[in-house]
């Protein structure tokens, strides 16, 4: 416990540690780890503006803290100690977090990119196949009893020789495009800034603008990160402009995707069928996906492995140690660079 004179680094912790404990116990044996007593995000404000957080200058961060605090946006930021110069979040996706009302307040947010890269491609492999195979219709009617069903499923179709779209070729995009290759798919990928040619030949991927990738793709996965600038990325005008039964595959963020749009699309025939694992407004589901045999769909467990959520937690702490000691971030977000 920390005392009025304490002379040591003073962190705040915001969520759980799980898995990284050896990692967390070298934070705690150089810092004092303070931990709120809230349990909802009035009580967090006034606990606090109410001073017990005074003194810290890191915050390590995790998605579960969400529920304590809510957003980090300007009203929370403004509540924090003026001490505080980092908030190291757990996640590669940092929507919960508003960059700008840290960088108003001088404070620098890290997130931990290549530690989801395998954990969230082999998810969207995942629900690519499932999503071509119609497996989600086979898997209902076999726990339903009824094995493949009153009527039959209709028949999938192979990966092999399909047009494979990938938005957003950062690290998991990237880690993508090598697994997909594995299965014959031609690969194309748009992002605002193009890969190094030689990184392209390496991967095996093409370069397509916007409209060309939505025109020309069979499958189409989503790998951006959610902000202001990308939310509702594919909307009605973006379904119009794709191939008449393309499959959606979506392991970002639901609301890259106006999501009544793909339910409006999916019930037209526009989109055959779409594999799922993040929502517009999680953990709630649009019913019309709910219901829709053609859509496979996985509770937002991209990363849910022990070895990811692992990795993640120990990349997490490492910033946490560097800014502690060197007053820096080892994966400042692209934003704060
Ligand atoms: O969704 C998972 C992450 O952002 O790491």
């Amino acid at each position: 416990m920390s005392s009025a004179n304490n002379t040591r680094p003073r962190v705040l912790l915001l969520g759980t540690i799980e898995h990284a404990h050896s990692a967390w116990s070298s934070i705690s044996s150089i810092a004092d780890i303070i931990t709120p007593s809230s349990t909802d995000r009035t009580t967090f404000i006034a606990e606090s503006l109410s001073g017990t957080f005074d003194g810290c200058m890191v915050a390590y961060r995790s998605f579960d803290s969400f529920d304590v605090t809510g957003k980090v946006d300007s009203e929370l930021v403004a509540a924090l100690p003026a001490s505080l110069r980092f908030i190291c979040h757990n996640g590669a996706g940092y929507d919960q977090v508003s960059i700008p009302a840290c960088t108003a307040r001088n404070i620098l947010v890290s997130n931990t990119p290549t530690a989801v890269d395998d954990a969230t491609a082999d998810t969207a492999i995942f629900l690519l196949l499932g999503a071509l195979r119609n497996f989600a219709v086979g898997m209902a009617s076999l726990r339903a009893g009824e094995w493949r069903g009153t009527t039959l499923p209709a028949l999938g179709h192979d990966p092999q020789g399909k047009v494979f779209g990938i938005l957003g070729m950062g690290g998991i995009g990237c880690n993508l495009a090598r697994k997909a290759a594995v299965f014959g798919m031609k690969i194309r990928y748009h992002n605002r800034t193009r890969l190094d040619p030689e990184l392209e030949k390496n991967i095996g991927v093409e370069y397509a603008d916007f409209d060309t990738l939505l025109a020309e793709s069979d499958v189409l996965s989503l790998n951006l990160p959610l902000n202001p600038n990308t939310r509702h990325t594919i909307s009605t005008p973006e379904f119009a402009k794709m191939k008449r039964g393309i499959t959606i595959v979506n392991t970002a963020r639901g609301a890259i995707i106006d999501e009544a749009a793909l339910v409006n699309a999916l019930d037209s025939g526009q989109v055959n069928s779409a594999g799922l694992d993040v929502y517009e407004e999680e953990p709630a589901v649009h019913p019309g996906l709910l219901s829709n045999p053609r859509v496979m769909l996985i509770p937002h467990m991209g990363t849910w492995t022990i070895e990811t959520e692992t990795k993640m937690e120990e990349w997490t702490i490492s910033n946490v140690r560097m800014a502690i000691k060197s007053g820096a971030l080892r994966s400042v977000v692209p934003e704060q660079r």
